[in-house]
């Protein structure tokens, strides 16, 4: 929306965007600039309802230079944020110039003047950015804040600079070149984001340092080819409920891009995974999911996890993301497999918080088990929705059989998660003005 007020100009949009899961994760880069991963990632973007990122972007002839606030914060702008900025600033600002201009505030779109450009008398660089965003769940946290907050600046700087896809998929794209993992979180559902092809990977395994020289040209290519789409919309997971169970907000050891840096340089299982078993993994992962197989998802999403965090394990030094928490609720859903119909799918990215896929038929009865076999004093620290599960759980009987593994696991686990939230797979970005 373009607005004037006096001689300030503002063109301002507002996108809410959310957390990204990964079911088959993405661990390690062929190329650490264009960000191009080593394999395919497959995952679910959660609802907005329950994790948001707000993001407002205006560009205005108000400021001197870029503001970015972040949860109300000044925040720093990256390197690859920059990059990102600049590729928008060469590429759109000359056709933003042509756009019409309202002539005065309130004015309605017919009753233009000039054009942006003529307004701001031939000088489009007077435009600068302010980009104002919110995470409503902890940020830099293992939560995927990033993905959801990459995801959120790519639409929004699509929208203020008014420009159009130059080729499809691009959004995710450019939403990539700030972290890997929010081009998946730029559409609703699931989504899968395609890695090099194999006999790129097979070229950079062969060489001594796994450096492969490719032109600029081969690199433009791969990164066009890396782009993420949907390949099964929210309603293929109406039957299921998700659980982000977080042990706790402390910011992580070892960030993940340095993480996946070192497992790429030392790993010999995570070369074996990018040629081997991702690709295998996603197309299960879609089968079970057309075929509502739910026990061969958890299955399969269980095994990936593991083998991701197996890699992080045969990285030198070794990387422990999985904490005793995640222990005790790796030990704990496999426990209770004997005692439901569907199995539940668990997950952990690069920090100890487990996310759940649980059939909706279960819901209440798992979230109580775990509330009661994790010892949790109160209900805080539940979202609303999970309050309202707890609350419905707590008004019918446990079935014998979980009351059991509850009983039998609780003298074994010694750890409390710091917070439930209780969500869904959602649309992907929504636009908010
Ligand atoms: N809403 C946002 N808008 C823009 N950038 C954001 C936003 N939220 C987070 N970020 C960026 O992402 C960084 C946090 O990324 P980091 O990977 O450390 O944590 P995370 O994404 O929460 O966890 P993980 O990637 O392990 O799931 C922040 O320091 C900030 O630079
Ligand atoms: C474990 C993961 O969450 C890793 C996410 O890594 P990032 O996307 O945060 O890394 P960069 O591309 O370096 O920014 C798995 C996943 O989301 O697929």
């Amino acid at each position: 929306m373009i607005s004037v007020k006096g001689d300030i100009l503002k063109v301002k949009t507002t996108y809410e965007t959310s957390p990204n899961i990964a079911l088959v994760k993405y661990w390690g880069k062929f190329d650490e600039e264009y960000i191009l991963p080593l394999n395919s990632s497959t995952g679910i973007t959660l609802s907005t309802e329950d994790l948001q990122t707000r993001t407002t972007i205006t560009l205005t002839n108000k400021y001197k230079e870029i503001k970015f606030l972040l949860n109300g914060q000044p925040h720093p702008v990256s390197g690859r944020l920059k990059k990102i900025l600049k590729f928008f600033e060469e590429k759109t600002l000359a056709a933003l110039g042509e756009e019409l201009v309202p002539l005065q505030e309130g004015d309605n779109q017919e009753t233009k003047r000039k054009n942006l450009k003529e307004f701001l008398n031939g000088d489009l660089s007077q435009l600068k950015l302010k980009i104002k965003s919110v995470n409503s769940f902890p940020t830099a946290s293992g939560l995927a804040s990033s993905a959801s907050g990459l995801a959120a600046l790519s639409v929004c700087l699509f929208d203020v600079y008014h420009m159009k896809e130059e080729y499809d998929f691009q959004r995710s794209v450019i939403a990539r070149l700030g972290s890997g993992s929010a081009s998946r979180s730029i559409y609703g559902g699931l989504v899968e984001w395609t890695g090099v092809p194999h006999q790129f990977l097979q070229r950079k395994f062969e060489t001594k340092n796994n450096e492969v020289q490719l032109s600029e040209q081969e690199y433009e290519q791969l990164s066009k080819l890396c782009i993420a789409k949907q390949t099964h919309n929210e309603t293929f997971f109406e039957d299921l409920d998700v659980f982000v169970v977080a042990y706790s907000f402390e910011s992580k050891e070892v960030p993940s891009t340095s993480g996946m840096l070192q497992s790429t340089q030392t790993s010999e299982l995570l070369k074996y995974r990018a040629l081997n078993t991702a690709h295998v993994h996603i197309a299960g992962v879609k089968k079970a999911i057309e075929q509502k197989d739910y026990n061969e998802l958890a299955r399969l999403v269980r095994l990936d996890s593991n083998q991701f965090h197996a890699v992080c394990l045969d990285t030198t030094p070794p990387i422990f993301y999985l904490n005793d928490f995640s222990k005790n609720m790796i030990n704990f859903i496999h426990q209770l497999d004997s005692a439901l119909e569907y199995h539940v799918a668990y997950t952990f990215d690069a920090g100890p918080h487990a996310v759940l896929l649980v059939h909706k038929n279960h819901t209440p009865q798992v979230l109580r088990a775990i509330y009661e076999a994790f010892s949790i004093a109160d209900t805080d620290s539940l979202n609303s929705r999970a309050q309202q599960t707890l609350k419905q759980a707590m008004e019918q009987e446990l079935p014998e059989s979980i009351q059991k593994i509850i009983q039998t696991n609780k003298p074994k686990i010694t750890t409390t998660p710091s917070y439930i939230i209780h969500t869904k797979v959602g649309k992907g970005p929504t636009k908010k003005n």
